[in-house]
């Protein structure tokens, strides 16, 4: 009857993408009620012995060790970046040092009390002693600072260095992907996980955690019994102290109660913008209010969302035997340290100054450790950020690169390349539709081939094969007799010139995305005009403000709050005020270009490709074009044609049929007649 909401997912503890998550499955799955929530949470058959929270803890070390080569590699990498090299070493040094300062300062504090003691018992002060241990502390306390302040003015260099060197490969790592990889749900999830935050980079947060664990050990070195001691309490302390919002591990919720469900979808349907017309118009407002009104009554207290209820379940639960054995525990190093003073007092002197240096000793070595512990799941956490981050690098491409050389002879580029497809069938990933079935046909060197076709019968699938930005499901295509699968892809797209029906502009001035048209030549400005002239371009440019420089979508947003709404531009650019109601402080433009102006600076980009390349396709090159602009391009594209292939789909026969060598006419997914323009007149008046 209502839909079931999503199950959550954490992305912590046990690696969530592998392997499946059955809440029905009862053998793995341990099943709470809470309120109206039900939680599925799976259980570790592997660690099933390790009682409470110690499970969850070992989980955690054993993903931690998955992560270790991974952060060695971090290291290394950030070791070869030499600006690093004495900022890190810096750093490192002063977390060392910081980390023995508390040990030196918990010898002077025994000093401090056998002075008090000798005092109490002999009435008499060693006033050089007491001088030289007043002004140790002061200068403990003031290299602490000092050195705090040294540390965080390195942090900022360091973070800033390093995640400029992790943003250039994470960039590659993105750029590097191939459309249906790309596209692949799973990969699009692995690099969301592995997203660095715009402030702190994932590997410098390593660093940091890293730092943070040696420093700590160094704190711990020399009091092994009493940090074994501490141990047991501070696993206790862990657990009784537990005010988690969420479970760990592998989990699901989902509630199931009618009126929760329902009282949520009337507050959605009253809230969201969309629904007013209808729910105005159909006069549904009384019965929503007294709907919603019943539900909430027979609701009660109970209408909490998952991590509320999740919190207060956990609170109530929490007073059992655990927290009784809490605070005996606590006790536990500072009884076995005076009973070993009593049972060897010339180890130990036991003195008022010894006993108080061990509660103090205990608890700070229990507060340390406690940390330690309250931060492995972040621990753990980080650690695997720095594996999903280099796991990234390497995600294999679904099209795979070929290694013949293309074109054997560049020469011969000029006279164009033959395409022939054989048998051809195609569906796009995740879909079960055939696009293209069967599909055979050969252009010559030098041919002008037109494909005819209606709305979705697959004439862009055909040119985005040849542009090998898919492979066939089925068949083999073949550029100038080579299976296009064994040839460099580098090499197909350079020889290669796509204009795409959905082409896309980006981020950039209109110099740079004509430019892209051929990074090799990006530089060159004559060259940019030159191909803006040639694809229509240059007029409307040049009537811009910025010109060539104008940013068809800027992709930086002015920030602005409480502008007097009387300022209708802002930096040469216009202010909405709708947007800056609803976000409170932002609003962006674009430079309102029209759709045929967008596909002049399309072609342009096209246009700026010319050397080097012997296939032209265009995607419904004129679809934003009127009559006359039409024309225009058409012949413009064929004498910058020459002797090269060149392949145009459109919905229509006209124009540019005439001229072609070779019209495919395709009707959902197949071809259903080829030829001349004459001969398909021939064959059936009727297409034509
Ligand atoms: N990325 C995609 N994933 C799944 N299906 C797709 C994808 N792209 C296109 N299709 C489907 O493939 C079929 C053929 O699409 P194609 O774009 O090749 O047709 P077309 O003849 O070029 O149409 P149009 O004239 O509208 O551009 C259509 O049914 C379309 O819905």
């Amino acid at each position: 009857m209502y839909g079931r909401r999503g199950f959550g997912r954490r992305q912590r503890g046990i690696n969530l993408d592998e392997g499946t998550f059955d809440p029905e499955d009862a053998q793995k799955v341990k099943h709470t009620r809470i309120g109206i929530w039900d939680l599925y949470e799976e259980v570790e058959p592997r660690l099933k012995l390790v009682p409470g929270s110690l499970r969850s803890q070992l989980e955690t070390f054993h993903e931690m060790k998955g992560s270790f080569p991974f952060v060695l590699r971090m290291f290394k990498e950030i070791g070869a970046i030499r600006a690093c090299w004495w900022l890190l070493a810096g750093y490192l040094i002063i977390t060392l040092v910081l980390a023995l300062i508390p040990a030196v300062e918990l010898w002077y504090s025994g000093l401090l009390l056998k002075i008090v003691q000798n005092a109490v018992e002999y009435r008499t002060v060693d006033r050089n002693l007491l001088f030289q241990v007043a002004a140790s502390r002061l200068i403990c306390s003031a290299i602490t600072r000092v050195l705090q302040h040294v540390q965080n003015l390195l942090y900022k260099p360091l973070n800033e260095r390093i995640r400029q060197h992790y943003a250039i490969h994470n960039f590659h790592a993105r750029a590097r992907l191939d459309v249906p990889t790309y596209s692949d749900s799973a990969v699009q999830r692995q690099l969301d996980n592995s997203t660095t935050s715009a402030r702190t980079s994932i590997a410098w947060n390593n660093v940091l955690t890293t730092l943070h664990l040696v420093s700590t050990g160094v704190e711990l070195r020399d009091g092994t019994l009493l940090a074994t001691l501490s141990f047991g309490h501070t696993l206790f302390r862990k657990k009784v102290g537990k005010q988690n919002w969420s479970p760990s591990g592998v989990w699901a919720a989902t509630t199931r109660d009618p009126d929760y469900l329902r009282s949520i979808g009337m507050a959605k349907a009253v809230h969201q913008q969309q629904h007013r017309k209808e729910l105005v118009a159909g006069g549904m407002v009384d019965y929503l209010v007294s709907s919603y009104r019943g539900a909430a009554e027979r609701l009660g207290n109970r209408a909490t969302d998952f991590y509320e209820a999740f919190h207060m379940h956990n609170i109530t639960n929490r007073l059992n035997l655990t927290a009784f054995l809490s605070d005996p525990l606590r006790e536990l190093p500072q009884i076995v340290f005076t009973l070993r003073a009593v049972q060897y007092p010339s180890d130990i002197p036991l003195s008022l100054a010894s006993l108080n240096l061990i509660t103090q000793t205990t608890s700070k070595f229990s507060r340390t450790l406690f940390d330690l512990f309250e931060q492995t799941g972040s621990v753990a956490e980080n650690l695997a950020s720095i594996r999903k981050l280099y796991e990234t690098y390497t995600i294999p491409n679904l099209v795979v690169d070929g290694a013949t050389p293309f074109p054997e002879n560049q020469q011969n580029l000029g006279l164009g390349v033959a395409v022939e497809f054989r048998n051809v069938s195609f569906r796009y990933p995740g879909s079960n539709k055939d696009v293209l079935r069967n599909i055979s046909f050969k252009i010559l060197q030098g041919q002008l081939c037109v494909i005819v076709g209606a709305n979705g019968s697959g004439k862009s699938t055909i040119l985005k094969l040849i542009a090998r930005l898919y492979d066939p499901t089925e068949g083999h295509i073949f550029v100038n007799d080579q299976d296009i699968r064994t040839l460099k892809l580098a090499d197909l797209r350079r020889a290669t010139s796509v204009l795409f029906q959905d082409y896309t502009y980006f981020p950039l001035s209109i110099r740079d995305n004509i430019a892209l048209g051929d990074p090799d030549n990006a530089h060159d400005d004559e060259k940019i005009r030159e191909a803006a002239t040639l694809g229509g371009a240059t007029e409307f440019i040049e009537r811009l403000d910025e010109g060539f420089d104008t940013y068809l979508d800027r992709p930086v947003e002015d920030i602005y709050s409480s502008l007097p709404q009387g300022t209708k531009t802002l930096f040469g650019r216009s202010v909405e005020y709708s947007s800056i109601r609803g976000a409170g402080n932002m609003s962006s433009h674009s430079k309102g270009l029209s759709g045929g102006q967008m596909q002049r600076i399309a072609l342009s980009r096209t246009f700026m490709r010319d050397d080097g390349v012997g296939l032209l396709c265009f995607d419904e090159p004129s679809a934003s074009l009127d009559p006359t602009a039409e024309h225009d391009l058409f012949e413009r594209l064929r004498q910058l044609r020459g002797n090269k292939t060149m392949i145009f789909s459109t919905h229509r026969f006209g124009n540019l049929t005439r001229h072609a060598d070779l019209i495919l006419y395709m009707d959902d997914a197949v071809i259903l007649e080829e030829g001349t323009h004459d001969q398909l007149i021939k064959q059936d008046g009727g297409i034509c």
